[in-house]
């Protein structure tokens, strides 16, 4: 079996294309246009592309954008200080700050601290009780968006068995949630797990966030098994690669995303829906 690809870049386009027709609605209604403040501590070369990716979705999906650009010695009071300043804005529906931040910024302090109703990424302990508890109301962006391409593509999970490779806050905790919600059987993996490869194959559904090129071998995959790879790994010839061996899992998947082209940009295209949502949530 030869895989057919789970679309990202056509399905985060469509995202976008509909977050703007509703964006559009809302302007031409009298109500101001969604605003996402942006913050980036430092220069990872990294952070900086994606960072560039949600201003220019912004600009797409029609959202206003605040970029705060610091530089690498920002203190973490001042950090603080901003984001405290930012949940007092009216003009603000959005509060982004982009992972990781330098090492002397305690980033938990800093997620505690934006208003869980600008807290767009999902990440803030209210949001993730909130999807724990079956009433979501900012999903995790990588989570989500993995959840519409499925959904999108018409994938139904109810009663399947995913295996989630990673347990990370940003990616395999939410990403378990969600496909809970959506009445998976859900199992977590991560690096203390025994027999990793046996776990895998029993999955009708896997899902990759490990950070490490090809972690996942291609032979672990179930025939018709559904693979999503959210690891973006930049290797020393300049190319990105996922966390899972593509070439050999796309010859028994039945659909697998790439990388690039996959959930990164649904990612950035979740960003946008939930930034529209956060507006709604605050102003109505
Ligand atoms: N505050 C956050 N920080 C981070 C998050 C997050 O959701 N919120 N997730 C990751 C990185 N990430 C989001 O910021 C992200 C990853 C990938 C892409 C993307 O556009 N990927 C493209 C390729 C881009 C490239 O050329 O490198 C693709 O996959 O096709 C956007 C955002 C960590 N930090």
């Amino acid at each position: 079996m030869t895989a057919q690809i789970l679309d990202g870049k056509a399905i985060s386009q469509e995202i976008v294309s509909e977050v703007r027709a509703k964006v559009d609605a809302r302007v031409a209604s009298g109500k101001r246009a969604p605003a996402l403040a942006v913050i980036l501590v430092g220069s990872d070369p990294a952070s900086q592309v994606y960072v560039g990716n949600k201003k220019r979705q912004c600009e797409n999906a029609g959202i206003t954008s605040f970029a705060y650009d610091l530089p690498a010695d920002t203190s973490e009071a001042d950090v603080l200080k901003l984001v405290a300043e930012l949940n007092t804005r009216d003009d603000v529906d959005g509060i982004l700050v982009q992972l990781p931040l330098p090492k002397h910024i305690d980033a938990d302090k800093v997620i505690e601290l934006i208003d869980p109703i600008k807290d767009v990424d999902g990440f803030h302990p209210y949001n993730i009780g909130r999807l724990v508890l079956k009433m979501p109301l900012l999903r995790p962006c990588t989570p989500r968006g993995v959840m519409t391409l499925l959904e999108k593509t018409g994938i139904d999970l109810v009663g399947k068995d995913a295996v989630v490779v990673g347990a990370s806050n940003i990616v395999g905790r939410p990403q378990a949630l969600e496909l809970l919600l959506a009445r998976a059987t859900v199992t977590v993996c991560h690096s203390k797990t025994k027999d990793l490869a046996e776990k895998v194959r029993g999955a009708d559904v896997v899902v990759a966030g490990v950070g490490i090129p090809n972690f996942v071998k291609g032979e672990w995959i179930k025939e018709g098994a559904i693979v999503i790879d959210v690891g973006i790994n930049r290797l020393e010839n300049g190319k990105l690669c996922g966390d899972v061996e593509f070439d050999v899992a796309k010859e028994r998947a039945s659909w697998i995303t790439p990388v690039p082209g996959g959930v990164g940009l649904m990612t950035v295209a979740t960003l946008m829906q939930n930034t529209f949502d956060a507006c709604v949530n605050r102003l109505g």
